[in-house]
């Protein structure tokens, strides 16, 4: 049944303490724990709609189904890339409730110490890993996997080391596709305790019981719709913010304009503005309030109403090549997902998967590797060396994680197409840490052209240079146990890309990402290009906060709707006055 949500006649005109921008990942648990107070109302703006048990959202392959079409995916696009010869990447983003966390890939990674604990060191009271990890477990309900699943994974589970009785299934799936554990990668068995580096089984947002893809409106606020403290409104788009800038310190956020159907409403705020509309939404809505970069508001003719140059700034995303692709040997017994495109194994994968549970279309991707520099190559040293002037600042830890390996049975790639009855596996090698910085600004005041996404790929040398030996360190795993026995040919790109000029050509022409851009409004001391300070506030208001994945200061090799829930728990505690 469809849910029962607020019309735009019940909220026009009307005052709530907490009105939130979206219903994304973030916004759901921000919406369902302040509410727990029946004292608090609480409205969430939403620019995309509902979902009625819709098998793309609910199936865990479904998000295949999403990508690229525009009812469920934003379709983002980067400006031209200049270090890819004009490239524009596309960005998938999700729409509607429950944001990017219908459509993402499910991946549950917890972040390493020193990761969060860096947070601190740069000015951020309070934000550490120790902080930190509770607000994550708040959001689980773990289910402990059976002991067939704990041995094929090789994984060490202690249920006390999970969150028990949140809003979002986390479990260890049958349907997982895992390496055996690499040659040349040590094995990690219990990568949520803060040290990840390694290879490992990754745990999904997924029911083990009902093969139901797990997502934050329904894991946080569908349980809970008939508050009647809680309202949510479906296609309303915001423009912006209303802001009453009459005291000269800080400016007062008075309520929130958006579009519903051909019409342009407004809502006001007794207590605060909170906007958790994605890293690359949200600094479009900041500019159109007048709260940003005087360079980029004046020629627009946009009022400044705060000055904060940050504002889009800092923007960090995991680059990644995802095209590098093997068949497989008959022997391997490896089922490829490609296999779905022949309309009958498809309609016999649908019945296994509702009648059995187990089925190709219950794969999820889960076998990742995290490495360090020095790990994937020898010339780790001499590539530092090379940078050291550029790098001085912000020196890089030998140990931290800079580079991710995915495995997934599929053939990925442009160059070859998959061929009848083979099967494939494909390695995406993602550049999890970047050390270039991108912006999100608005270029017009009209609030339905999306703002200028400029990823600045490559824009610090390094970044190439550690994608093209993980590339050639990641490429010879096929050539070593347990790859080599069931590796028969590769597939993509093929051989012809063998010299290290071929290798860079590739990197740049096939370049994807894996959608974690974080960052475009960093928290930090406003000294240090802050925008947000460690409370979610944004500098120079009294009463906006940005709770999403916008404010990490400083991006993580680690899958981030972990943090997108975690960073929403914590907020929810400092608003209701516990944190
Ligand atoms: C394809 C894909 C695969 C991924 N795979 C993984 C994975 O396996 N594991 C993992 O940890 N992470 C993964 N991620 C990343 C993860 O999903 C995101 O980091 C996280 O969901 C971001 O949450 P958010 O709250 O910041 O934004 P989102 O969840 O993206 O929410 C933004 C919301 O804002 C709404 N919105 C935007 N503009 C407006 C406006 N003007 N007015 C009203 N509403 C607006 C949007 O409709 C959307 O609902 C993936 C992401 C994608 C896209």
């Amino acid at each position: 049944m469809a849910p029962a949500l607020a019309t735009v006649e019940q909220v026009m005109d009307k005052k709530f303490d907490h009105v939130i921008i979206s219903s994304g990942t973030s916004g759901n648990a921000l919406a369902a724990r302040p509410t727990e107070n029946p004292e608090i109302s609480v409205l969430v703006l939403e620019a995309g709609q509902a979902w009625d048990n819709d098998p793309n959202v609910e199936m865990l392959t479904g998000f295949l189904k999403q990508l690229g079409n525009p009812e469920y995916d934003c379709i983002f696009k980067t400006t031209p890339q200049k270090n890819l010869g004009g490239k524009e990447v596309i960005w998938r983003r999700g729409k509607g409730l429950g944001g990017s966390s219908n459509m993402n890939f499910m991946m549950w990674s917890r972040p390493g110490k020193d990761e969060i604990d860096a947070w601190e060191k740069l000015g951020n009271k309070g934000w550490n890993h120790e902080n930190f990890i509770p607000y994550i477990r708040k959001a689980e309900n773990f289910h402990a996997p059976p002991e067939g699943i704990i041995k094929r994974d090789k994984l060490q589970v202690e249920p006390s080391w999970y969150g028990k009785a949140g809003p979002i299934n986390v479990s260890y799936s049958e349907g997982s596709f895992n390496a055996e554990p690499i040659i040349r990668i040590p094995l990690v068995d219990d990568p949520i305790n803060g040290k990840y580096s390694g290879t490992w089984t990754c745990a999904t947002t997924t029911n083990p019981n009902t093969l139901a893809c797990s997502s934050a409106f329904k894991g946080y606020v569908l349980p809970r719709l008939d508050r009647p403290n809680l309202s949510i409104l479906v296609k309303s788009y915001v423009i912006k913010i209303l802001i009453d800038s009459a005291k000269s310190d800080s400016v007062t956020a008075t309520g929130v304009e958006f579009t519903h159907g051909d019409a342009t409403y407004t809502v006001g705020a007794n207590k605060e503005v909170i906007v958790s509309a994605g890293a690359l939404k949200f600094p479009q809505i900041l500019e159109l309030s007048g709260i940003g970069d005087p360079k980029v508001l004046k020629p627009l003719g946009i009022d400044l109403k705060v000055d904060l140059p940050s504002v889009g700034t800092n923007m960090q995303d995991q680059a990644a090549d995802i095209s590098v692709s093997w068949e497989v040997t008959p022997e391997s017994g490896i089922s490829s997902l490609n296999k779905l495109g022949d309309p009958e194994f498809l309609q016999q994968e649908l019945g296994a998967y509702f009648s059995q549970k187990r089925s190709l279309l219950a794969n999820v991707v889960s076998g990742v590797s995290f490495l360090s520099l020095q790990h994937v190559t020898d010339k780790a040293k001499d590539i530092i060396a090379k940078h050291e002037k550029a790098l001085e600042e912000n020196p890089p830890n030998p140990d931290m994680p800079v580079f991710e390996i995915i495995v997934n049975p599929v053939l990925t790639g442009w160059i070859n197409k998959a061929k009848a009855g083979k099967c494939y596996i494909s390695l995406a090698f993602v550049l999890s840490n970047p050390f270039s910085r991108g912006t999100a600004h608005i270029t017009s005041k009209d609030p339905t052209t999306y703002p200028a996404l400029d990823a600045n790929y490559f824009d610090h040398q390094i970044d190439l240079d550690i994608m093209v030996e993980a590339f050639k360190f990641g490429r010879d795993l096929a050539n070593h146990e347990p790859f080599k026995k069931i590796m028969a040919r590769e597939a993509n790109p093929g051989l012809n890309v063998e010299t290290e000029a071929y290798i860079i050509k590739h990197i740049k022409d096939d370049l994807c990402t894996v959608w974690q851009t974080s960052g475009t409004l960093p928290m930090l001391p406003k000294e240090d290009g802050g925008v947000v300070d460690p409370k979610f506030r944004v500098y120079g208001t009294s009463n906006i906060r940005v709770v999403d994945i916008s404010i990490i200061p400083l991006q993580l090799s680690i899958h981030t709707q972990t943090i997108a829930y975690g960073i929403a728990e914590k907020a929810a505690d400092i608003i209701l006055g516990k944190a």
